[in-house]
């Protein structure tokens, strides 16, 4: 297969190192290309510049690829530089080149900081989330977080707790929950995509009594979809969606807001969890947690969600391929 890009990420955090391990761990079963400063991978990781992706696919088995890219500096763990600002932007701009290029098979990002990016280089996205669907000119596109036991998808991102209702439209509720019921079928082998959809309030609004967004738009919004044919659940009461034997009922979660759906897959599974963009003309996928100045450059990060990232990736590349 096509190799797997992986853009560095933050210099200052895990992100780097993470990379390496999960080359380690994943040689000889996929082929990557690392994009970045190779100065901020851990010393002992042996590595290779190349100038391509076919070059990546023959030397993976043996070391890990990289795309070289000079920072203009090494970086210092846990303390982000702004200089290294351009070059992180960069890395996840070249890195969706390749695979629109058809040069790579999907990417894979590494976390960055995203105040770092603002504050050196003006970055006017929240996240790669949306920078993806900038650089792709996609309108809307859909975070999901997955582990084997839950997928959850938060209908608004990266926006703060009081602007949650405002930006809580029916036509983005709609939306994700179309997009996200095309990408079950299509990447995650669902043939009949269940898809519970939380209520904004505490019990779902309670009949009104706690909130009215149930009544008055994410209930006619379902019921219109139900007449389209949509298995959809809800609203429910976010407090009670997500115990074992709920989870066995849906396929999917769309959930209100970012915590409301990160913070239950991130308790059960922390180090097995993905986060993959849907709705983009290409395939991203991400580990599920962030940049982890505490431990960064320390040896302890583990590269767990990173794997599984590039697996996921993996395997819907060769999925879509197959088709
Ligand atoms: N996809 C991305 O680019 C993401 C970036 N971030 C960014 O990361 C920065 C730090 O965010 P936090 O909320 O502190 O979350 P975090 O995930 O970086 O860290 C939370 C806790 O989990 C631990 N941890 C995280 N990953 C680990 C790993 N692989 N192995 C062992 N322990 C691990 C950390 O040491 C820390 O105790 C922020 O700037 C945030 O914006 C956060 C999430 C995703
Ligand atoms: N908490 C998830 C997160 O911040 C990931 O965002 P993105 O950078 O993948 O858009």
């Amino acid at each position: 297969m096509r190799p797997i890009a992986i853009s560095c990420g933050e210099p200052a955090g895990i992100g780097p190192e993470i990379a390496a391990r999960a080359w380690e761990r994943l040689r000889g079963e996929i082929p990557l290309i690392w994009l970045g400063d190779p100065r901020h991978l851990p010393g002992a990781v042996a590595w290779q510049a190349v100038e391509s992706a076919d070059e990546a696919a023959a030397v993976s088995g043996e070391a890990l690829p990289v795309l070289t890219r000079d920072f203009g500096a090494p970086a210092v763990p846990g303390q982000p530089d702004p200089s290294h600002a351009r070059g992180v932007i960069d890395a996840i701009r070249d890195g969706v080149d390749l695979v629109r290029a058809g040069e790579c098979a999907g990417l894979c990002t590494a976390p960055i900081h995203k105040a770092a990016l603002i504050d050196g280089a003006g970055f006017a996205h929240p996240g790669h989330t949306e920078y993806l669907a900038d650089l792709a000119g996609v309108g809307e596109v859909v975070m999901m977080l997955a582990c084997p036991e839950l997928r959850v998808v938060p209908a608004t991102i990266h926006i703060p707790l009081s602007q949650v209702p405002a930006r809580l439209t029916p036509e983005l509720l709609e939306a994700t929950i179309r997009i996200t019921h095309a990408a079950l079928i299509r990447d995650f082998g669902v043939t009949a995509p269940r898809i519970a959809i939380a209520g904004l309030n505490p019990h779902a609004g309670e009949d009104g009594k706690m909130g009215r967004e149930e009544m008055l738009m994410i209930a006619p919004l379902l019921d219109r979809l139900r007449g389209e044919g949509f298995d959809l659940m809800g609203p429910m009461s976010a407090d009670t969606m997500f115990h074992a034997s709920a989870r066995a009922g849906y396929d999917a979660a769309v959930c209100m807001y970012h915590d409301q759906a990160l913070i239950p897959i991130k308790t059960i599974d922390f180090s097995g969890g993905v986060n993959v963009t849907l709705g983009l003309p290409f395939i991203r996928t991400s580990p599920d947690h962030g940049t982890a100045f505490g431990i960064a450059g320390k040896g302890l990060a583990d590269p767990s969600s990173m794997i599984a990232a590039l697996r996921m990736a993996a395997d819907m590349a060769q999925a879509r391929a197959s088709r």
